[in-house]
């Protein structure tokens, strides 16, 4: 079967190596980008990632996937190998000894420099990779929270997390992460820990695949509610997965549950959190090379369906007058700034009432996770996307709409294979520059104000 029939492949594209269709090139245009980012994607190396404590095997894994597993030097723990390298069916992969992970991503989680004990929020967390090393970096030590609003994307990541034996300090939401509102476990200062000795239903239980009866009995409810509720309510969490020292058994589901205001969350927020937003996936050149594959038919609906890339990059709705036609960053700190809580509508662009600030999902995104940490922690925005409008228009945006919000200098950043982003203190990988796929990182802090 000719999975590109009807579809129009760009003849004029053989610079990239792959027939592009013309949407893509035009999508490519529009954004300023060189196609030729796309050439030779397939000299990009393949890149893996040890797990902890299988450092001895290393030899034993070269002898099974056939080949010499090359040390990234500038990422501690990450290897690069051939890319017609297969792992998904070697023992070492199905064993878990090693993920599979590029090199950029590993990045973007050094970047949020978590230390022992931490409470970390991943927003868009599925399928897993970085929520995985996160758990690896933390070892027993901290919570992390991991929330996706695709329930199958996230029952991915947790089968990862158990076959990885990474769960004990985990736990999973499906959610939007543009309302989730929930903070760490043991942060309310009114949680305690209740024996479950006795037959309290309203108590967590180790966590077992088994639905309690009490869950079935509120997915029924919920199931009716959701059928007559207004589709603007936001969706609430469902917890899928817990770990035995995440802080849940033991706890009341009505504390677990509750949300506290915004200056409760200045102090009992999470320390780390990390905004992998959902994109165009543009830079990730292997996942665009896939479509050879999978056929370029599906790109259209999979990457270019138009009212997906306008909820992503409707900061380009406004290009008429440029694409950030508000205020220079420079003059952020004398604006008289918009509502602090604004509406957010996933399925269209919004407009903040007295600035005219058009938001898109990442920006959303960015703004509940920046919300949800404490004062003094760090957040890390990433995107797989080489477009500016994915990137710095959001961070452009964020900052205004922010005054707590500083954007940080990336430490171990002057050591990785990466260049500036176009604002200071951020950073590009890309294939022609790192050998990796394409990825932005902002790193934040919130300040007391
Ligand atoms: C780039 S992927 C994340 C990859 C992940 N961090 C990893 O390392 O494996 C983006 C994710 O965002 C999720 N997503 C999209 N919109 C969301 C929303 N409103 N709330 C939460 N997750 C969302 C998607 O389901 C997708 O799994």
């Amino acid at each position: 079967m000719d999975l590109n029939a009807g579809f129009d492949l760009s003849q004029e594209n053989s610079v990239s190596g792959l027939p592009l269709p013309d949407a893509f090139v035009e999508f490519l245009k529009e954004n300023g980008l060189d196609s030729s980012a796309y050439a030779g994607a397939e000299t990009i190396p393949r890149y893996i990632r040890l797990k902890p404590g299988c450092e001895s095997q290393l030899m034993d894994i070269e002898t099974e996937l056939d080949c010499k597993l090359e040390k990234v030097d500038w990422l501690p723990g990450f290897f690069s190998i051939p890319s017609h390298i297969q792992i998904a069916s070697t023992n070492a992969y199905r064993l878990g000894k090693i993920y599979g992970m590029d090199a950029a991503s590993g990045a973007a989680v050094m970047a949020l420099d978590v230390t022992f004990g931490d409470h970390v929020l991943d927003l868009c967390c599925a399928p897993g990779a970085k929520l995985c090393m996160l758990a690896d970096l933390l070892g027993n030590s901290g919570s992390i929270t991991g929330v996706d609003v695709a329930q199958h994307r996230l029952a991915a990541c947790r089968t990862m997390l158990q076959k990885y034996r990474l769960g004990d300090q985990c736990r999973l939401f499906v959610a939007d992460g543009t309302t989730f509102s929930l903070v760490p476990v043991g942060s309310h200062t009114d949680m305690k820990l209740c024996s479950i000795d006795g037959q309290d239903m309203d108590i967590f239980r180790e966590w077992t695949s088994k639905r309690s009866w009490k869950d079935r009995k509120d997915a029924a409810k919920k199931k009716v509610g959701t059928s007559t509720q207004a589709s603007e309510e936001p969706l609430e969490p469902e917890l899928i997965f817990y770990g035995r020292d995440s802080g849940v058994v033991g706890a009341q589901r009505t504390k677990l549950f509750r949300t506290v205001d915004d200056n409760e969350i200045s102090t009992s927020g999470y320390d780390k959190v990390i905004v992998d937003a959902e994109c165009t996936h543009d830079g990730s050149v292997k996942h665009i090379q896939k479509f050879e594959y999978w056929g370029w038919s599906t790109f259209q609906r999979r990457v270019l369906d138009a009212k997906r890339t306008q909820n992503l990059t409707c900061l380009q709705a406004f290009s008429s007058s440029g694409p950030f036609p508000l205020r220079p960053l420079s003059s952020r700190r004398g604006l008289a700034l918009p509502a602090a809580r604004p509406v957010f509508d996933l399925g269209a662009v919004c407009l903040y009432p007295p600035g005219l600030v058009p938001v898109c999902r990442p920006l959303a995104l960015l703004t509940n996770g920046f919300r949800l940490l404490k004062v003094g922690g760090s957040l890390v925005y990433s995107t797989c996307s080489l477009t500016v409008s994915q990137n710095e228009g959001v961070i452009k945006l964020f900052l205004l709409t922010n005054p707590s919000a500083e954007l940080m200098k990336i430490d171990a950043a002057d050591k990785w294979r990466c260049r500036c982003g176009g604002i200071a203190r951020t950073v590009r990988f890309d294939p022609k520059t790192s050998q990796t796929s394409g990825l932005f990182i902002a790193k934040f802090t919130k300040l007391a104000c």
